[in-house]
């Protein structure tokens, strides 16, 4: 029996770590299975919803209510719920320390009394109270946190966010070193590697998060808009028995078959966005340009549901013109993936044109 693991980590060009199989690895096989590092609830603070009135547990995120055979039980300062006696023992070293009780109450009374503070905000307060307490807790999961990729290209509003969120979260007593410079830098942590946990979907068909966990190896895998592997989670025992039954574990599955020596790749979000879609998310919120093969075939497909093909080879003045097989648009090589309206029209009045004469008129008007 080949007892190699299934993946391990490397180097890629211009993409950083990555992960790759160390062996053929079959679809539906489960690469990993991993714990968080951190956790925390996204739940905004309502001044209507007291903190203490989730209806899962602080700590495993399971919902109570599901369960009404467990022994549930709340922390006597904040209210806060646990599903178990054991939930509210480990959570007292770990997931509700004093520190974070304190905070999020103080957070609760503060996010209440003002109200127009951007929702956005409340979560990153939730995690920075979390990253807070986990340096204090767990010193090496911080520094593996820290390891993470993120917060190297942060824009301006990420800096206004760190300096507010700096001022209202109390970080633990010592000289830990918190700092404007640190917080944004663990902002960019979480907005790089947080992966929902997610609510079943509601009677609309949508779904919100639950909770955000960073997972210290999951991180680790870089985006592919046509992955070969997934994540799934098993909040409240979903999945008939695949998870492990830890509530806040995730696993990652192959979609297909993969040679030794490949690159694991997952998608970042719902691989139905379309390509300009995909491209502006990876950019803003992942700061890299995907080159993945789909978004090469992809660049090449426009609005109007055509796809851009090279000229036949005889028009050797082209310069590498495309046409759009459906709305007869022409592009050179530096317009891919980016045509204005107004060359769309221009190209969409000229269309029928012979091709000589279109090309002559395109390259003297655009060259
Ligand atoms: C969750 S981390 C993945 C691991 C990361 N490569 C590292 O070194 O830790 C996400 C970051 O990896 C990089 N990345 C992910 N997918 C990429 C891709 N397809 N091309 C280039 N960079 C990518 C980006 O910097 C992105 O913000």
């Amino acid at each position: 029996m080949d007892t190699t693991p299934p993946i391990g980590p490397t180097e890629l060009p211009g993409k950083g770590r990555a992960i790759i199989s160390l062996r053929p690895i079959k679809g539906g096989e489960i690469i990993l299975r991993d714990t968080p590092l951190i956790l925390y609830s996204a739940q905004p603070f309502n001044p209507n919803t007291p903190l203490n009135q989730n209806n899962y547990c602080s700590h495993c995120f399971k919902t109570i209510s599901k369960h009404p055979q467990q022994t549930q039980t709340s922390c006597s300062t904040c209210g806060s719920h646990f599903c178990s006696l054991n939930c509210q023992h480990i959570s007292s070293t770990s997931s509700h320390t004093p520190y974070i009780c304190q905070t999020l109450s103080h957070l609760q009374h503060y996010f209440s009394n003002n109200i127009n503070v951007p929702l956005e905000l409340h979560s990153q307060a939730r995690y920075l109270v979390s990253a807070y307490n986990l340096a204090v807790v767990s010193p090496e999961k911080f520094q593996k946190l820290l390891s993470l990729q993120g917060g190297e290209l942060g824009c301006e509003s990420d800096e206004e966010s760190a300096k507010f969120l700096f001022s209202i979260v109390r970080p633990p007593v010592g000289d830990l070193g918190f700092s404007v410079e640190l917080v944004r830098a663990l902002l960019g942590k979480d907005k790089v590697n947080a992966f929902g946990l997610m609510e079943p979907f509601n009677e609309s068909g949508e779904r919100s998060v639950r909770a955000y966990g960073i997972y210290g190896t999951a991180s680790l895998f870089n985006h592919d808009c046509l992955p070969n592997a997934c994540r799934f989670d098993y909040v409240d025992g979903g999945g008939g028995g695949l998870g492990s039954g830890d509530n806040t574990e995730i696993m990652i599955r192959m979609i297909h078959e993969v040679p030794q020596g490949m690159e694991i790749c997952l998608s970042y979000f719902p691989v139905n966005l379309r390509y300009s879609e995909r491209q502006k998310r990876l950019k803003d919120d992942y700061g890299f340009v995907c080159e993945c093969d789909r978004c090469k075939v992809e660049v090449n497909w426009e609005n109007c549901g055509g796809t851009l093909a090279p000229l036949p080879p005889s028009a050797a003045t082209s310069n590498g013109v495309m046409e759009c097989h459906v709305c007869g648009s022409f592009k050179k090589p530096d317009q891919m993936g980016n045509l204005s309206a107004t060359t769309l029209k221009f190209f969409g009045k000229i269309k029928g044109m012979l091709i000589s004469n279109l090309l002559t008129h395109y390259l003297a008007k655009y060259n």
